[in-house]
């Protein structure tokens, strides 16, 4: 486990008003996986990433980093603690006078690390961001692209546990975005590093994250892996990550969403069901994505007995028994 956040909450008091930034918020965070926080603007993102690193104080409740309790440390213990937790910026935070390789060796001259190895440990970060060619170069030479793989270097300097990501690729455009994600899953699989990131797009979601919360008003309203939200029907945010669009139904059949992870891609799900039960499936909305390693889908179908002998009970129970032989969960609305 590497962030334990046990009913975090936050309150900003301002006379005699208090906003509840954050509300009881209870998260785990474990070792090695890319974990995305998404919620709208002013939903409480950016102050539950500052409570992790505790650069905000929680009005109450714990923060464990590992076994350790961020709250409960002496300012002298939590710079240590905090060198365990690197952090990406928005607007990449570099420091305009210096090079790219100088930038990215700051952390590690305030770390007290020798030259010599300071030199060893930026040529291997500048690999692995893929900047060999512009160490020399200073940040307004830089694309905003390379500029943010400066700030993921330089994060990663001191090899923490863990980096905390805050909206690192909202300013970048979607190419950019889509290289930087790529760059930071490589860096997850190769260094095993554990992401937490907060952004308010759910394309940054599916594209890297293992696991996923929606925050809302400064509370966890949904929480899993991608497959198990997506696979969900009541879930906001697996609705969210693959909607199904625009329900309009016939008002003949019997209306329900199914709800997959890979059946369909291995099997001819729905033209077996139809053949062997005898029904007609209207497909009325839904997707089929790629999402992780996973083919997944949710897609809103209509059933009709194409005799019209048996009851719509029938038809359910039969549907129903005979998809979830094949991994489709089926829900009736
Ligand atoms: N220092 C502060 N003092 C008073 N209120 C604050 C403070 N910081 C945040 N808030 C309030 O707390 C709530 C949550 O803010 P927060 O910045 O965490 O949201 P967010 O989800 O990160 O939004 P955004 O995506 O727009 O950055 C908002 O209503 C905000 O106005």
């Amino acid at each position: 486990m590497v962030f334990s956040i046990e009913s975090v909450s936050k309150e900003y008091r301002s006379g005699t008003k208090v906003l509840h930034a954050l509300d009881s918020v209870s998260l785990k965070i474990e070792d090695g996986e890319i974990f995305g926080i998404i919620g709208k603007s002013g939903a409480g993102k950016s102050t539950l990433l500052r409570c992790l690193n505790l650069l905000e104080r929680p009005t109450s409740g714990r923060i464990l980093l590992g076994d350790t309790d961020l709250t409960a440390l002496s300012p002298a213990q939590l710079r240590d603690a905090r060198k365990r937790i690197g952090v990406v910026f928005q607007h990449f935070n570099l420091l305009h006078s210096r090079s790219v390789a100088a930038n990215i060796a700051f952390p590690l001259e305030v770390a007290g690390y020798s030259r010599a190895d300071r030199r060893a440990r930026v040529d291997e970060l500048i690999e692995l961001v893929g900047l060999e060619d512009r160490r020399d170069a200073f940040p307004s030479q830089l694309s905003g692209g390379q500029k943010q793989r400066v700030g993921i270097a330089r994060a990663l300097a001191a090899s923490p546990d863990v980096l905390l990501c805050d909206e690192a690729t909202s300013a970048l455009d979607s190419d950019t975005t889509d290289s930087i994600l790529d760059l930071l899953a490589d860096l997850n699989r190769r260094l095993g590093v554990t992401i937490v990131l907060i952004t308010h797009e759910l394309n940054v979601v599916r594209r890297i994250c293992h696991r996923a919360a929606l925050i809302d008003q400064g509370r966890i309203v949904d929480e899993g892996t991608l497959t198990e939200l997506v696979a969900d029907p009541d879930s906001p945010l697996g609705e969210a990550l693959l909607p199904t669009g625009t329900v309009r139904t016939s008002r003949t059949g019997i209306p329900a969403l199914l709800t997959f992870v890979d059946s369909l891609s291995t099997s001819p799900v729905i033209s077996q069901l139809s053949r062997d039960l005898d029904v007609d499936v209207t497909v009325i909305s839904g997707g089929i994505e790629d999402i992780g390693a996973h083919q997944v889908g949710r897609l809103r179908v209509e059933f009709a007995s194409h005799t019209g002998l048996v009851s719509d009970e029938e038809t359910r129970k039969a549907v129903e028994e005979h998809l979830s032989q094949r991994g489709v969960k089926v829900t009736f609305s």
